[in-house]
């Protein structure tokens, strides 16, 4: 669903992401790991729109998408989250995941200023879905209050749920499991595999390698810019090349 062909892209003179081609496939979870400062956001921020790369393709569901704006890949259905959480601390749970909802709401500008029966209507209907939602991570009950008081874990659903609010067909997730506990993450694991079931592929960066290992379905190592290896957990796991990356030195 998903593929990228020879992107490069450069800041300055560093090569952030050096001629990488890569697949994902419908249905998968697909990892992209790497040491840190490897280019893998780098490569998220160019597939996502904010980057548009020096060379190479990416397309998307049989569209070419280089080049286009983050909003306009999004309304292709794609989505993602970020390495930083990224919510609105003030506003309430289910305003968030209303938020991830925006560009597929059909009424405009005038619509919401003189609030009609169809906006009235299309706004009752995002409640009902960012509930839905709500319920699919565990947070309906927590609907109301302040996203801020939610736990470092559930913020981190909260994201998630509302990268899905926009209904995507693909997700990208940028270290989603960064400081949560170990129950955090069972739970986190648990979440990828219904968001597969509800239709939505998934590519993932994350720098917990039990995590990782026990997930995807295929992987591919970014090592200074350049694609390193690719292939199942458990080729990656006793690829040399891999194990040196990691272990940075020849031993
Ligand atoms: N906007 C930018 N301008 C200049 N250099 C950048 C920019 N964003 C990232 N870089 C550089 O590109 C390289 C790749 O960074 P990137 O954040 O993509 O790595 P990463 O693999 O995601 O690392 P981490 O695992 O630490 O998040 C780094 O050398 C970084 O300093």
């Amino acid at each position: 669903m998903l593929q990228v062909d020879h992107l490069t892209l450069k800041f300055g003179g560093l090569i952030a992401n050096n001629d990488v081609s890569m697949r994902v496939q419908e249905g998968k979870i697909t990892g992209l790991i790497g040491p840190n400062g490897a280019g893998k956001t780098t490569f998220f921020n160019s597939i996502s729109g904010v980057y548009k790369p020096t060379s190479g393709t990416i397309t998307f569901l049989g569209k070419r998408i280089d080049g286009l704006q983050p909003y306009q890949i999004n309304q292709m259905g794609m989505s993602r989250t970020y390495q930083v959480i990224n919510l609105f601390k003030k506003m309430s749970v289910v305003e968030n995941v209303m938020v991830g909802m925006h560009p597929h709401m059909k009424q405009g500008y005038f619509a919401s200023a003189f609030k009609t029966v169809a906006e009235r209507r299309e706004e009752r209907e995002c409640y009902e879905r960012a509930y839905e939602l709500l319920d699919f991570v565990g947070l309906k009950g927590r609907a109301f209050e302040q996203a801020g008081s939610l736990s470092y874990g559930q913020q981190r659903h909260l994201e998630i749920v509302r990268g899905l609010a926009s209904n995507p067909k693909l997700i990208l997730l940028d270290e989603p499991a960064a400081g949560m506990n170990s129950k955090e993450k069972e739970e986190l694991n648990e979440l990828l595999y219904r968001i597969i079931d509800r239709g939505v592929s998934i590519l993932i960066i994350e720098h917990d390698m039990k995590l990782m290992m026990g997930v995807a379905d295929y992987l591919y190592v970014l090592n200074y810019g350049k694609l390193l290896a690719e292939g199942t957990t458990s080729e990656i796991q006793t690829n040399p090349e891999v194990i040196k990356a990691y272990l940075g030195g020849d031993e």
